[in-house]
């Protein structure tokens, strides 16, 4: 090939690795990212949290390999970049092996970012707004280094991620390796897993079976739900744009889980009751993310309300359920 011709990024040919591509967030992506003919599409998952239903649509398509594997393995393949996702999410599920969530998040992070160096990919980290802890700063700005405990049962997935956001520094400063570091808030739509545990799954589920939305106390804790669709047009901006990060992706609408069990109620199922149960240790008290950093350096902002995000994910949830909605 010609060395003087230029090939202007958005013509080139681009082969991306989605890794926990078969979760929740990452099949959002890999929809989007299909949606571009140059993208070549390779998705790495062992299934824990995630399914191969998520993409079924995908499974075939000659731009599309979907791989069996677990990052704490290496991995030997050649892509120009990484997204990294792999990681169980909800709180129920990274406290069911935290010893595996923590290898995830470390020994996962090494050898992917071990891949990215070998290929000199550019690689994204789908960080938490858990590194914050339980902030004593509200909201939260990237700048803020947070309220961690270091020995909790919330650890394993807190602590885990911040080593994985100072690997990915460490290998950006010592190896100039492209990195993105996303600090990615609540995220909520369709195809969570039904019984995922998540708050939002939980409410939803709950109201479509008729059984009452369980609460945890106090209530008045808070968190900021961000829709799907605005949380993967975030991370590929973030992909493709100059900054490195972290920067916060979420919507800083900010809910207590009490008006979050109300919005359901009212939408959902009027007749469903709320109950308020025991919660379980280190639950941050309020989470709302300063996105000035997003919109400047990114030109995002989220675009879905909470209230036109949770009769989307209803929808999804009734097919799965097999709830049809009363006339
Ligand atoms: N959804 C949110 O609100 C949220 C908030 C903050 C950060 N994140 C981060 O975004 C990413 C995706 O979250 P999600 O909500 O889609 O969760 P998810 O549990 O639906 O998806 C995670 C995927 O990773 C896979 N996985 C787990 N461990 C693996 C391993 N060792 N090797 C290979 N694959 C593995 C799972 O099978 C699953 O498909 C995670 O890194 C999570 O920490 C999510
Ligand atoms: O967005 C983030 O940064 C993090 O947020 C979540 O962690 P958490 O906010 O604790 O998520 P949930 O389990 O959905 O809990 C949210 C709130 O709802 C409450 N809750 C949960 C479930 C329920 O049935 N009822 C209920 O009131 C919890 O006590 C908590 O206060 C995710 O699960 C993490 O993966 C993610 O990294």
């Amino acid at each position: 090939m010609n060395p003087n011709i230029v090939v202007p990024p958005e013509q080139s040919n681009m082969r991306i690795l989605v890794t926990g591509g078969a979760g929740f967030i990452g099949s959002h992506l890999v929809d989007k990212l299909m949606e571009n003919e140059k993208n070549e599409v390779i998705v790495v998952d062992n299934y824990f949290t995630g399914s191969k239903d998520n993409l079924r649509k995908w499974i075939g398509h000659p731009r599309f390999e979907l791989i069996r594997h677990d990052v704490t393995e290496p991995l030997l393949i050649e892509v120009d970049q990484i997204y990294h996702l792999a990681c169980p999410a909800s709180p129920i599920f990274y406290k069911y092996n935290p010893v595996k969530t923590i290898k995830t998040n470390v020994i996962g992070t090494l050898n992917m970012l071990g891949l990215a160096k070998r290929v000199g990919a550019r690689i994204l980290l789908t960080s938490t707004s858990e590194v914050y802890g339980d902030p004593l700063i509200h909201p939260q700005p990237e700048t803020y280094w947070g309220n961690v405990n270091p020995i909790g049962v919330r650890s394993c997935y807190d602590e885990g991620k911040r080593v994985a956001e100072t690997l990915m520094f460490d290998y950006h400063r010592q190896h100039g390796i492209e990195i993105r570091i996303a600090r990615i808030f609540n995220t909520y739509g369709p195809r969570m897993n039904i019984d995922d545990g998540r708050v939002v799954s939980n409410f939803i589920a709950q109201a479509l079976r008729g059984e009452p939305l369980t609460v945890q106390k106090p209530g008045t804790q808070t968190r900021s739900f961000c829709y799907v669709s605005d949380m993967v047009d975030g991370l590929i901006r973030l992909m493709e744009g100059e900054n490195t990060g972290p920067i916060n992706i979420g919507n800083p609408g900010e809910f207590t889980m009490l008006e979050l069990a109300e919005t359901v109620k009212e939408l959902i199922n009027p007749e469903v009751e709320i109950k308020t149960v025991e919660n379980t240790p280190d639950d941050p008290r309020q989470r709302k993310p300063d996105i000035a950093k997003a919109k400047e350096l990114l030109g995002w902002e989220p675009k879905v309300k909470l209230r036109d995000g949770l009769p989307l994910m209803e929808e999804d949830f009734r097919l799965r359920l097999g709830v049809s909605k009363k006339k």
